[in-house]
Order: C-alpha cells, then sequence, then structure tokens
C-alpha cells in the first residue's frame, strides 16, 4: 500500500513527514531508521508523524522520530515545518502543535516565515535531564557547558571555533545524560548575533537544529553573554530567537520550505 508523504526542511534541516491523521501507519523503530536513511531509504534527519490532537486547543498531534529510531520530545525546525504544511492544507496561519513537550502555538509571519512558541526552558538538572544533582549553568565536564531542556536534552559549549565539534558523539553518550543530548557549540561573534553548530542526538550534525538554538541562546543568556533577542547564524542559515522576559517563552523565528512530495510503500522496509 502507498504512504503519501512530504519531504520539507528548515534551515537544511531535512524532514519525511508522515500523515497519520486518517490511520495509524505500521512504523517502529527499525522501519523509521531504515525511512531515514540516507542511501537505502528517503533521507531525512528527522521522520515526524501527524495525528489527530487529542488536546483542547490543539490542532494536530506532531511527533518527531531520529534516523536512529528514537523518539525526541522537541524539535524546533520540524515544527516549523509542520506549522507551514498544516497552513498550506487549511488556510489556518496561527495552528497550535500538540507535542510530547506540550502545546506549541505558532503563526505565519507577513514575510512568509514562521514562528513557533517553543515553551519555557527548563533548567533543573532532573528536568534535562541530567544523572546527578549539578548547577545545570556549568556542567563537570571539560569545556565547562550549560544544560538545559527545551522539551529534550541540550548542553552548549561556548567556543572561540568548532574544533570540538568532532567530540559530539562521544559527549552525546556521556554518562551524565541518562537520555543523551544534543550537544551545540556557540561562538558569541556580538551579543545579538551567534554562530551555532549542533551534534544532534540520534542523527549527527545537521545544517541546523531549531531546539538547539534555543537552548544555545538560553544559556548565553544565562551566562551573560548573550541578549535575550538574538541572530542565530547555523550551517544552514540564520534563525531569530527571543526568551521573553515578560513570559519566559522562547520564540523561534526563521524559514519552512517544501523539497517535494511523493508517495512510499512502507511495507518494503524492514519492521
Ligand atoms: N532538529 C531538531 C531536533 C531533533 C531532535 C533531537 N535530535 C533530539 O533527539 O532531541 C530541531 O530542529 O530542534
Amino acid at each position: 500500500m502507498l504512504t503519501s508523504f512530504h519531504k520539507m526542511h528548515g534551515l537544511g534541516n531535512d524532514f519525511v513527514i508522515l500523515d497519520e491523521r486518517p490511520a495509524h501507519l505500521p512504523l517502529t523503530p527499525t522501519r523509521i531508521a531504515a525511512l531515514a536513511h540516507r542511501r537505502r531509504g528517503i533521507g531525512c534527519d528527522q521522520l515526524v508523524t501527524l495525528r489527530p490532537a487529542c488536546a483542547p486547543g490543539a490542532d494536530v498531534f506532531v511527533r518527531f522520530f531520529n534516523p536512529d529510531g528514537s523518539e525526541a520530545g522537541a524539535c524546533g525546525n520540524a515544527s516549523r515545518c509542520v506549522a507551514d504544511l498544516v497552513w498550506r492544507q487549511t488556510g489556518n496561519a496561527a495552528p497550535v502543535l500538540q507535542t510530547r513537550a506540550g502545546l506549541l502555538p505558532t503563526r505565519r509571519e507577513a514575510d512568509g516565515l514562521v514562528t513557533v512558541d517553543m515553551g519555557e526552558p527548563r533548567t533543573n538538572w532532573q528536568d534535562v535531564p541530567l544523572a546527578t544533582a549539578v548547577d545545570t549553568l556549568h556542567l563537570p565536564l571539560p569545556g565547562d557547558p550549560a544544560a538545559v531542556s527545551m522539551g529534550n536534552p541540550h548542553a552548549t559549549f561556548f567556543v572561540s571555533d568548532f574544533a570540538m565539534l568532532a567530540q559530539g558523539n562521544a559527549l552525546e553518550h556521556d554518562p551524565i545524560f541518562p537520555d543523551r543530548a544534543n550537544i551545540g557549540f556557540a561562538r558569541m561573534d556580538t551579543p545579538e548575533h551567534m554562530r551555532l553548530k549542533v551534534h544532534e542526538r540520534g542523527a549527527g550534525v545537521t545544517e541546523a537544529c531549531g531546539s538547539g538554538a534555543c537552548a544555545a541562546v538560553v544559556n548565553a543568556v544565562r551566562r551573560g553573554l548573550a541578549a535575550r533577542n538574538c541572530v542565530v547564524e547555523l550551517d544552514g542559515g540564520v534563525l531569530r530567537i527571543v526568551w521573553s522576559a515578560q513570559t519566559n517563552h522562547v520564540l523561534m523565528t526563521g524559514s519552512a520550505t517544501t523539497a517535494f512530495e511523493g508517495t512510499v510503500d512502507l511495507a518494503a522496509y524492514p519492521s
């Protein structure tokens, strides 16, 4: 049976979006990993599923899966893409996404960019989560990273160059992160401009990581390094991140792009 999919990206962080609103699809971690494979599948940084929302006020329930088959609570770039897709399908320019991390209001801007309210950052060690009770602003690791949850676990290293990127995989699996973690490397050019590269949990280095950009700005503000309104330049493009002092919510604005649409025979992939 053929299943249709949307292939989208936010700044080169690319997604296969499968619609489970009409009916659940036979997806398993093995099948998700096979679909995400760059040579043997469609290829993507994350596979995203849409289901009917079950929370009041939400328009669609969204789940995010890494190419290793693991599930993530949040994905900033995919959230913008889903908001754009819902707008194109229904005309709703402000859909609310239900995710494992909570309800995410979104908004289509006049210039076509999409803003997602990524909610409140969580800075308690239990919420990241970390393995032991330590100060999330200064983890006991070489390089002195800070940690935060944006619905998924992030650590940010403040660097002057990106030589440490090669350590991303080892850091993702450091025992201090019981659920593993996304590892960001941020170079502050000015308080309003950050250059960021992210090694993503379950995916490796991607062209952009939206939740990683939110986490990096939150950690930079907590360290006194960044303004609350900061442009983050990633390999694939730029995001504007605003951490509101009034609401404590983090707003992320950036592009959402459709690459192509297609059909796939899920049964042809191992389960
Ligand atoms: N690309 C994403 C983050 C995807 C999930 C992440 N790899 C995790 O496991 O938490 C983004 O744009 O935020």
